[in-house]
């Protein structure tokens, strides 16, 4: 049994970035940005007024201004303001020539083309040329594109993005007791579900996954679904990875080659964890029991998806909060506990039988025990992993 971190970094070491393609600014949403995004002009590229009103050279309090034309967002006013003059102005307009404040049409009374200023208080309502961004100014990938990003890229004029390539996840369910969710189990039988869970995490974090049919527990059967991995670049069973008899990945996988990292980590749930290359696949071998293939999915899984999309190889984000309660010591697995916070801290759940997909289903954390742990009391800070 290695340690996770031993794990994690044997996989990295299998992992490199998959190619770039470009997208356009509307699909680049959940993609990884590959190339840097350059701004060839400034945002706004003028001087724009920040509300509706009216834009003078110099005013006082009292002052009644002749208005002699206006600029609204799109079209300019040609000329020049000068001294005892306004232009109406509105939101997003670029600032006429001459102009160095806007007054605000709540502040002003209008009579006809006249304007007396009635307050003068405040900032001057102008925003400058490239308060936003200047031309030359870069977002740097690699970086996860959220919403935000595609409103920036918009502005920046970039009508398409550089992005990884998705990667192609093959998902292997193995079991002779597994139906698919919806059809009729036999009396012995239950329904996959880990592979359904892993497809959603896949999807989320911009992979391609795809459902390959369920692996009976014999060599041919095994073998068979191996064969239709076709050009994944990933590969992920689960089940059948532990020392049952009908535990028969590890040696399928080794028959069509797999050259295996590792078999076996320090930690719970995932002690049968294997992973190694299949061709030119990464393989992932994950324990059966739902929760430990889960929280696999979140330990490796999706950081191996992450650094394949060009992100940093790293581990899955921690943060730390205090917990609620005392903890007994941990044993020599590094243990995944699933968890709940709220205002007062961290809680870990009482069942942490690796079977329980409901408690995961409550949980929004998975707290972390380091292996030997010493017992740990409320109040304390322990790390976790948000769900
Ligand atoms: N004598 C030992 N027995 C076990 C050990 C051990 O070290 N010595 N390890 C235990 C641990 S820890 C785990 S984890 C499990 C993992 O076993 P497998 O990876 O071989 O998984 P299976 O035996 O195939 O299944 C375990 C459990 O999970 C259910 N399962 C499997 N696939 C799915 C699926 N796609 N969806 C829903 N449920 C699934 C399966 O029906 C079993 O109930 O081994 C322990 N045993
Ligand atoms: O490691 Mo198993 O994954 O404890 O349930």
């Amino acid at each position: 049994m290695i340690p996770v971190e031993e794990a994690l970094k044997a996989l990295f070491d299998l992992v490199a970035p998959l190619e770039t393609e470009d997208v356009p600014l509307l699909e680049a949403h959940g993609r990884v940005l590959r190339a840097d995004i350059l701004a060839n002009r400034d945002q706004p590229p003028f001087a724009a007024s920040a509300m509706d009103g009216y834009a003078v050279a110099d005013a006082s309090v009292g002052q009644t201004l002749r208005v002699i034309g206006e600029s609204s967002a799109g079209h300019g006013f040609a000329g020049t303001v000068a001294t005892g003059e306004a232009v109406r102005i509105f939101t997003g307009a670029p600032m006429p020539e001459g102009a160095q404040r806007v007054v605000i049409q709540e502040d002003v009374t209008a009579d006809g083309n006249r304007i007396t200023v009635g307050d003068l208080s405040g900032t001057t309502h102008v925003r400058p040329a490239g308060a936003d961004f200047l031309a030359g100014f870069r977002v740097a990938a690699p970086r996860k594109i959220r919403p935000a990003d595609v409103a920036l890229f918009a502005a920046m004029n970039a009508g398409s993005v550089r992005v990884s390539r998705r990667p192609r996840v093959a998902l292997i369910a193995t079991g002779d007791e597994l139906v698919s969710p919806g059809e009729v189990p036999g009396r012995d039988q239950i329904v996959a579900s880990n592979t359904y869970g892993l497809h959603a995490m896949l999807r989320d974090v911009g992979a391609e996954p795809r459902m390959l049919p369920i692996a009976r527990d014999t060599h041919r059967s095994l073998d068979t679904v191996l064969g239709l991995v076709d050009d994944a670049d990933l590969v992920i069973t689960v089940g059948g990875a532990s020392v049952g008899d009908h535990d028969l990945v590890v040696d399928a996988a080794g028959a069509r080659g797999m050259e295996r990292s590792f078999y076996k980590i320090a930690m719970r749930p995932g002690k049968p964890l294997m992973a190694g290359c299949l061709g030119v696949a990464v393989m992932i071998g994950l324990p059966g029991n739902p929760v430990s293939a889960l929280v696999c999915g979140h330990v490796f899984v999706l950081p191996v998806v992450r650094a394949m999309l060009g992100l940093p190889a790293e581990p899955a984000r921690r943060a730390s909060a205090v917990l609620t309660h005392d903890l007994p010591e941990n044993g020599m697995r590094e243990h995944y506990m699933r968890a709940f916070r709220d205002a007062q801290g961290i809680t870990v759940f009482e069942r942490q039988d690796s079977a329980l997909l409901s408690v995961l289903n409550e949980a929004d954390a998975l707290a972390i025990r380091p292996a030997n742990d010493p017992p740990r009391s409320k109040g304390e800070s322990i790390e976790y992993i948000p769900l």
